[in-house]
Parts: C-alpha cells; structure tokens; sequence
C-alpha cells in the first residue's frame, strides 16, 4: 500500500501542528419555536495528529452536531474549532469550504457515492471540487490504499455495500485531508464489511498517521479507536483508553442509565 502522509500536498515549508483538531468550549443550540435545544454545552477536545478517536453516547447527546461543527459544517455559537493550527471562526463560508475541501474528509453511513459515477471518477470528485487537477495516479493510490485498484471502472450498483464504502474512504483519502471525519460509517454494513471497513481505518491511523475521528453508536466497532470520548447531554462525560468492546458497552449502559 502506497503512502498517504496526512496533510502532504502543503509541502515541508509550515509546520504541522502535532494537534490535528483543536476544539474549545465548544456550544451550540437549536431554536425550535418558543423551545431552545443545547445541543452542545462546552466541549473542549483535543484530536493529536495520528490518534484514532470514537465519539459514543446516547441519542440526542450532540454527537452529529459536534462532529459537524468540528470538520466546519455547522458553526458553533460560541467556542473555537482550529484544524491543523486553522482556526475555523472567522472565516467566510467560501473561505470555509475551501479549506473544508482541502483539509477535511467524510465518510458517512449512506456512502453517497455518484451511482452514474465509476470508482475511480468518484474518487476524483474531491479534487475536482478542490480545482487541483485529478492526477490518474493519485486517485489510482487511494483506490490501491483501500484494496480496490481491480474496481476502479465499476459503479457503485456493481459493488458491495463494504467496497462501496472502501470506495467512499478512497474519496475521502485522496486529498491527503488533515482529519477524517466519520459519522456511523459501518451502520449500513454487514458484520463481515464493518470489520473490513475499520481494519482499513485502522490500518491508515497506524502505516500513514491519519488522523481519524468516527461517530459510531456500536461498542464492537468504536473498540477499533485508540480512545472512545463520551458525550451525554452535550458534554464531555468521560473516556476510555485501548477500548474493548465491553469496556464500552458497560460504560455506555452506565451513561444511558444516569
Ligand atoms: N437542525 C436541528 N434543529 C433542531 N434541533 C436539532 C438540530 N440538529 C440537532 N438538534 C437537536 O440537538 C440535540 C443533539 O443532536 P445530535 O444530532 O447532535 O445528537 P446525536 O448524539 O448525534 O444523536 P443520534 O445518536 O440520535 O444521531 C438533539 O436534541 C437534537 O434533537
């Protein structure tokens, strides 16, 4: 497997932060009518370069929105996201976008792939967008990074839901992004493709130092992280080190219990 050192296409002339992601007393909340929502109340997290980390908690305890304000998505009300040593603030939406497209890569549950698209044109959409010319060999790499160079004429109709998703990694890769962003990336995967998926997250946190953060609501698949952080009614309710699937699932039922 051919190399994807993070943040690689901005050259050795800045310092990369060891920090990958920095967010600090991060809020938000939702106006629905007459009712507020906090959706975020204070979240401080620190993401280092090469960390793989989950993002569990109950339904409703702000896991999208955090993971949405901190790869620019969303904005928070208050509190400050800096990615790669960014900070996220006081850009414009178009400034915002570009470093997004830049810097930042997504994988979610509904891969969201092109169905007209092949493999490989799907995997050149984000440098297209970023206007850097899609180099056939790099969008080539990401295809062979994620074990699918064989694949890369097929459609996403002509792929499993496992490759569809490696496919979606390969996309989210091929900009060299800074952090990847996961929301429930194997909740529409099979056991047997969710251990495929994770061990190729995995394996690019390990060989390449990605830096990875995933939204999962499965014990079994947040054990890959090298940490699980906790969220419960917004805030940071705890973490774990070197998960095991039991260590997660007791410390959840503990969280949806209090
Ligand atoms: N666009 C929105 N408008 C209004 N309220 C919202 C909006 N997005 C989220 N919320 C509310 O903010 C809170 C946090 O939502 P969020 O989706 O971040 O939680 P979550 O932990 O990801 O939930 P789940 O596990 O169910 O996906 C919830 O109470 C939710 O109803």
């Amino acid at each position: 497997m051919t190399g994807f050192p993070a943040g690689a296409h901005r050259g050795g002339m800045t310092a990369i932060p060891d920090t990958a992601l920095r967010l600090r007393d991060l809020r938000k909340e939702y106006r629905m009518g007459k009712q507020t929502v906090t959706a975020l109340d204070g979240v401080t997290l620190d993401l280092p370069r090469g960390s793989f980390t989950a993002v569990m908690g109950p339904s409703g305890s702000g896991k999208s929105t955090l993971l949405h304000c901190a790869a620019g998505l969303d904005r928070p009300d208050s509190g400050t996201v800096e990615l790669a040593g960014t900070p996220l603030g006081g850009l414009s939406e178009r400034a915002l976008t570009k470093l997004r497209r830049g810097r930042a890569g997504f994988v979610f549950q509904a891969f969201n792939l092109l169905p007209s698209l092949t493999a490989a044109q799907n995997v050149s959409l984000p440098l297209r967008l970023a206007r850097r010319r899609p180099a056939l060999a790099q969008v080539a790499r990401a295809l062979a990074a994620v074990g699918l160079a064989e694949r890369a004429r097929h459609r996403p109709a002509e792929l499993s839901g496992g490759q569809q998703q490696r496919v979606a990694v390969a996309r989210a890769l091929v900009t060299s992004p800074d952090v990847l962003f996961a929301d429930e990336p194997t909740g529409a995967l099979d056991t047997k493709s969710s251990h495929q998926v994770m061990g190729l997250l995995r394996q690019l946190v390990d060989e390449h130092g990605q830096t990875v953060v995933m939204v999962t609501h499965d014990p079994v698949v947040a054990a890959w992280a090298d940490r699980v952080v906790f969220l419960r009614d917004g805030r940071l309710a705890g973490q774990l080190d070197r998960p095991t699937p039991e260590t997660v699932a007791n410390r959840l039922a503990h969280l949806e219990d209090a």
